[in-house]
């Protein structure tokens, strides 16, 4: 059924940013089967209502190059492992969405012929006009980056309207609300106030990329049923980051 709200949201394409942390639910690693259902379902109805959506999903459940590189493994070979982590849980979002009725199709920057479609920019977007979901994995195909900056960058190239990025939090604070309780949230930002405030809810080379083609980002919690298609209704908690004259 189409939800005529969203239908008439003021946006065609968008790019959703999936947490990977998000996919755990409860748990503390891995993937909590219900909770990708859950986000899969929010997906859906967004799709259904004929905005084009694509996806980008972090690996931070799994796998963080980083994070292993801090306990003496080469980092170029752990954000090598980070990428295919992300490979796992668009396989797994691609099955909740076929499951819920949705057409979708993995674009993989780095080849894996056998189970996903190699990423080529203008196929992905036939393949939204077409209805499809596009869930573009392993990040940018590069080390050294995060899968924020390969949302931006997908997102610039997809020509989206905006990125959301569904994460832990409801918006951007003046500091890391889970550290720091007192923060205060915003409802908009400038990417300057972003980057010169050191606000890292988003990587800079993410912000960065997205100020380029002055590219709308807003912050939500992505964890209950429904998240995503009222954010896109704005409604609820969140915060954009826009260019702010
Ligand atoms: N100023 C801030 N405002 C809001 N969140 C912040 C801020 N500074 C740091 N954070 C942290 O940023 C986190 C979101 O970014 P992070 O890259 O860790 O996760 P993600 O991208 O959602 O997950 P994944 O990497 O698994 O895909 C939040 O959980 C929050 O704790
Ligand atoms: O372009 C990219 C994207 C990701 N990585 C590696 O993957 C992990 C998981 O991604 P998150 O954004 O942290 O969820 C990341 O930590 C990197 O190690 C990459 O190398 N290049």
């Amino acid at each position: 059924m189409t939800d005529t709200t969203i239908a008439n949201s003021q946006y065609r394409r968008v790019l959703l940013k999936v947490s990977g942390e998000a996919l755990m639910g409860q748990g503390s690693f891995g993937i909590e089967p219900g909770m990708v259902e859950m986000i899969a379902d929010d997906i859906a109805a967004v799709s259904r209502s004929g905005v084009q959506v694509c996806l980008v999903i972090g690996g931070g459940n799994i796998f963080r190059g980083v994070a292993a590189a801090a306990k003496g493994m080469d980092r170029t070979q752990g954000d090598y492992a980070g990428m295919l982590a992300t490979v796992i849980n668009a396989l797994m979002m691609q099955n909740a969405l076929e499951r819920a009725g949705i057409d979708t199709r993995v674009m993989s920057a780095i080849q894996m012929s056998a189970i996903a479609e190699p990423y080529i920019r203008r196929r992905a977007v036939r393949h939204m006009e077409k209805g499809r979901v596009v869930i573009f994995a392993a990040g940018t195909g590069n080390p050294f980056f995060t899968t924020d900056t390969a949302a931006a960058l997908r997102a610039n190239e997809m020509e989206c309207d905006v990125l959301f990025k569904g994460t832990q939090v409801d918006g951007v604070y003046s500091a890391d609300p889970r550290r720091h309780p007192d923060a205060q949230r915003y409802d908009s930002l400038s990417y300057q106030d972003v980057l010169a405030r050191q606000l890292n809810v988003m990587d800079a080379a993410a912000i960065s990329l997205a100020r380029e083609n002055a590219l709308p980002i807003v912050v939500f919690d992505i964890h209950s049923a429904g998240a995503f298609p009222k954010v896109l209704r704005g409604e609820g908690r969140f915060t954009k980051i826009i260019e702010t004259k």
